[in-house]
C-alpha cells in the first residue's frame, strides 16, 4: 500500500493552484441524473471520489466522456467532463458502491425526481460519526415520497404523478441533505420552500448550475431556498467552484512550514472565518487578483481557539489541519468540534510527533510544543491524514503517512503541489 514520505523542516516557497471542490464536484455531477441532455463540468479535480461517482452514475445509465485531461497542466489536471443520462437504466446503487462514499447516497434525490423510485444502500464515507439520513428521509417524505428501510437499503417512491412541491424545515443543518432536496424539487410538482437550509459555497453552486439547466431556485446561500418546479431540465455548461478545503489545508501548512505561497485560482470569500483564524495565529494573508497569497515570516505561531460550525463558520473540515497547526503554537489552545461526533482521530496520531493534546467530551486543549519529531503515523479519514502531512513538514526528520488512500480521495497532486514549493515529500510504493 502506498504511503508518503515527508522530510520536514523546509519552508514553503511559490505557487499552488488549487483545484475544483470536491464537494461541489460530487453533487454536480449527480445533478446529471436529472436530465436526458448533456451536463458539462469543467475544472473537476481528478481524485478517487470523482472516479468512483463515475462508475456509480455509469451504473444508472450516465454516459460520461472525458476531454481535457492535462490540458492545463499548471492547473492541477482539472478536466472537463461531460456527463449524457439518456434514460435512467437502473434505480439501485448497490451497497458494494454506495458503502465507499457518503456523497453517492445524494442520488436517491434525482432517481426519484426523474423516475418516481429509487433504491439506495445506506452510505458509508469517513469514519467521523455516526453519520444518519434521518434528515434526508423527512426531507423527501415531506415531498410526498415513502420512504422505507429494507436490508440496508432506502426504497423511496414518489407519489402517482411525481413529487409533490412543501415547505420543510431542517431541524439540523445538513449539506447532503439541503443539495437532496433542492435536486429533487428542481422536477417537483408546485413551490418547494427549504427552512434551515446549509449555505455552504457548494449549496451555491449546486444551485447556479440548476438555474443554468432551467431550475427555478432562489435564495441559495442563505438559510430559505425556494425552488419552483419545472417539467424538466436541459442541459448546462458549468465550472466547479474553487476547493476551499483545499485552499485552506495549503494556507494552513504555510502557516506551520513558515514561507510565502500564492495560493492560485481560489477566492478569500470562500473561507473567510478559517483565514482569520489563520491571521489571529500569525499568518499574514492577503488576497492577490486571482488567489490569496499567504505567508508567514520569522514570527512564531500564536494560540488561537476554534469552534467549528456550518458555514460561515470555521469548517470542521480544516479542523484537524487547524490542530496540527497549533501543535507548535506558543501556549494553549482550545479546539471544540460541534459538527461530528467523532472527528478526532488525529489526535492521538499527532501525539506520536510528540504533540499535547488533551481531550475532554467535544473540546481538545493542545499545548505548543517547541518542536515535533518525525515517526510513523496513519489516519483514518481524509482530512486527518492530510492533519499529519502538515505536521511532518514542520517535524524534525523523517514522518511517514500510510493509508494515503483516504488523501487520494480529496487531495489532487498533494506531494507535486507541496514539492514544487520546496518541501521534500515524496509517494512511496511498497
Ligand atoms: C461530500 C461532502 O460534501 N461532504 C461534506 C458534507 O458532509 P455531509 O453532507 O455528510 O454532512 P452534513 O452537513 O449532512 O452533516 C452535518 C451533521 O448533520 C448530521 N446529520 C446529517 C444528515 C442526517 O440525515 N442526519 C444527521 O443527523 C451529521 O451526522 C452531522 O453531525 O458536509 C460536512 C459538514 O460540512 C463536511 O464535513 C463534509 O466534507
Ligand atoms: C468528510 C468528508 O467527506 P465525506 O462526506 O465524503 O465523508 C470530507 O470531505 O472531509
Amino acid at each position: 500500500m502506498d504511503r508518503i514520505r515527508i522530510v520536514g523542516g523546509n519552508e514553503l516557497n511559490g505557487i499552488i493552484p488549487i483545484s475544483g471542490a470536491k464537494n461541489a464536484a460530487l453533487p454536480l455531477m449527480i445533478a446529471s441524473l436529472l436530465t436526458s441532455d448533456t451536463l458539462t463540468l469543467e475544472n473537476v479535480p481528478h481524485l478517487a471520489d470523482v472516479e468512483l461517482l463515475m462508475r456509480i452514475l455509469g451504473n444508472h445509465g450516465v454516459d460520461v466522456a472525458v476531454n481535457g485531461r492535462r490540458e492545463r497542466q499548471e492547473d492541477g489536471y482539472s478536466r472537463t467532463i461531460h456527463f449524457t443520462c439518456r434514460t435512467i437504466v437502473d434505480t439501485t446503487a448497490p451497497y458494494e458502491l454506495v458503502a465507499k462514499m457518503r456523497a453517492s447516497f445524494w442520488v436517491i434525490g434525482p432517481l426519484l425526481a426523474r423516475e418516481g423510485q429509487a433504491r439506495v444502500s445506506l452510505p458509508g464515507g469517513c469514519a467521523i460519526g455516526t453519520r444518519p439520513v434521518d434528515l434526508f428521509i423527512e426531507g423527501l417524505q415531506a415531498l410526498g415520497a415513502s420512504m422505507e428501510i429494507d436490508g440496508g437499503y432506502i426504497n423511496a417512491t414518489a407519489p402517482k404523478g411525481g413529487l409533490i412541491g412543501a415547505r420543510y424545515v431542517f431541524p439540523k443543518v445538513s449539506v447532503g441533505a439541503t443539495h437532496v432536496m433542492m435536486m429533487a424539487a428542481t422536477l417537483a410538482r408546485g413551490t418547494t420552500v427549504i427552512g434551515n437550509a446549509a449555505r455552504e459555497p457548494e449549496i451555491v453552486d449546486l444551485a447556479n448550475c440548476l438555474i443554468a439547466m432551467g431550475a427555478k431556485i432562489s435564495g441559495a446561500g442563505t438559510s430559505t431556498i425556494t425552488i419552483e418546479g419545472v417539467t424538466s431540465l436541459s442541459g448546462a455548461r458549468h465550472r466547479v467552484l474553487p476547493d476551499r478545503i483545499e485552499t485552506g489545508t495549503y494556507a494552513m501548512a504555510v502557516a506551520m512550514a513558515g514561507g510565502d505561497v500564492t495560493l492560485e485560482n481560489t477566492d478569500v470569500a470562500l473561507l473567510d472565518t478559517a483565514l482569520e483564524s489563520l491571521r489571529r495565529a500569525g499568518a499574514d494573508i492577503s488576497p492577490t487578483a486571482s488567489g490569496i497569497r499567504v505567508r508567514r515570516n520569522g514570527g512564531g505561531i500564536r494560540p488561537v481557539d476554534i469552534v467549528t460550525d456550518p458555514f460561515p463558520g470555521f469548517p470542521t473540515d480544516l479542523q484537524a489541519q487547524f490542530m496540527a497547526l497549533m501543535t507548535r503554537s506558543g501556549g494553549i489552545s482550545h479546539i471544540t468540534e460541534t459538527i461530528f461526533e467523532n472527528r478526532f482521530m488525529h489526535v492521538q496520531e499527532l501525539a506520536r510527533l510528540g504533540a499535547k493534546i488533551s481531550l475532554s467530551g467535544q473540546t481538545a486543549r493542545i499545548e505548543g510544543v517547541e518542536k515535533l519529531k518525525g515517526a510513523p503515523v496513519m489516519a483514518t479519514d481524509l482530512r486527518a491524514s492530510v492533519s499529519l502531512v502538515i505536521a511532518g513538514l514542520a517535524a524534525e526528520g523523517e514522518t511517514l503517512v500510510s493509508r494515503i488512500y483516504h488523501l487520494d480521495r480529496g487531495f489532487e497532486r498533494l506531494e507535486d503541489k507541496l514539492t514544487r514549493c520546496g518541501a521534500v515529500v515524496e509517494r512511496i510504493s511498497d
